[in-house]
């Protein structure tokens, strides 16, 4: 399989292939913001697990959001994903996609399709399948049949899967069964499924849980590069890991108690002494 797409050189000067990541032209960004989250309240009864929170993430974007346990991560990506919405939370204010795309009217389906993907925590991939077939099925979602009946693939869709391959470092396991891969490399594969179906915007849950120092690093090097192309929100506890993926100028949301405690530059997060006695020097 040979790359047609353009390619775009990364900071460290390895050839990338990120040109197709982009979801072509659906979500309005002309204010430069991929999502509004305007005074969020989420109440489980009389329970607020989330209180009034505002966040805008930035086209092109890799932020990290970092908190205690019971902050209320989990619950602000499960409204982001429509997991949890109306019919069974109580919620109070805006989560929008672009200008123009009202999260909180839609259901679980719909916003994935209009360019939103999750990652949960534990590796969920095609353990029989090889890795780039996985990528395929990924690629293929509702035509799925499609791939049953072996129809053939377009030059685009294998243009895609070389792509995905290199830039997710899988090309030397590309005929490997999935199943057979080391357990960074199957969290590797999966969020290089999810880039098959061109995000705009990608939400990562503790992707380095289980990795070791080595692929960790590699995994934030990965990142770093698909970043700029599709939008990405990492909520992690490792600090090494959010330390590297932000860098000295990349943005750190911290949550406490539903709502944002403080956020800023890794460098201004750990200085600040809410911070410090709420969560880091616990
Ligand atoms: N469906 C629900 N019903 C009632 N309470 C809930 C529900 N979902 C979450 N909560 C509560 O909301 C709070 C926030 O939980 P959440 O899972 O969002 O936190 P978190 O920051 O992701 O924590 P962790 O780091 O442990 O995953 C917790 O106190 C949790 O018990």
């Amino acid at each position: 399989m040979t790359a047609t797409h353009s390619d775009v050189g990364d900071a460290g000067g390895t050839t990338t292939h990120l040109a197709h990541i982009a979801q072509a032209g659906t979500i309005d960004t002309s204010h430069g913001v991929v999502l509004y989250v305007e005074n969020l309240t989420v109440k489980f009864d009389a329970f607020r697990a989330i209180n009034d929170l505002s966040l805008y993430i930035q086209e092109g974007e890799l932020r990290c959001i970092i908190g205690p346990n019971g902050a209320g991560k989990t619950t602000l990506m499960d409204v982001i994903t429509g997991k949890t919405g109306h019919r069974n939370a109580s919620i109070e204010g805006q989560v929008f996609l672009g200008q123009t795309l009202d999260l909180l009217t839609m259901q679980e389906p719909q916003i994935a399709q209009m360019g939103i993907g999750r990652k949960f925590q534990k590796p969920s991939v095609f353990e029989n399948q090889p890795v780039w077939e996985n990528l395929y099925l990924a690629d293929a979602g509702d035509r799925r049949w499609q791939v049953a009946l072996r129809a053939r693939m377009t030059a685009d869709v294998r243009a895609r899967i070389a792509d995905t391959l290199t830039i997710m470092k899988l090309e030397e396991v590309a005929y490997r069964a999935a199943g057979e891969l080391s357990h960074g490399q199957k969290q590797r594969l999966e969020i290089g499924m999810l880039l098959m179906q061109k995000p705009a915007l990608l939400l990562l849950d503790e992707p380095v849980a289980g990795m070791t120092d080595r692929e960790t690093a590699e995994l934030a090097d990965i990142l770093q590069a698909i970043a700029g192309t599709c939008s990405i929100i990492v909520v992690e506890h490792d600090m090494g890991f959010v330390s590297t993926l932000a860098g000295d100028r990349g943005i750190v949301t911290v949550l406490a108690a539903g709502s944002v405690l403080a956020q800023g530059t890794m460098q201004q997060v750990q200085q600040d002494p809410d911070v410090i006695e709420s969560y880091l020097g616990r």
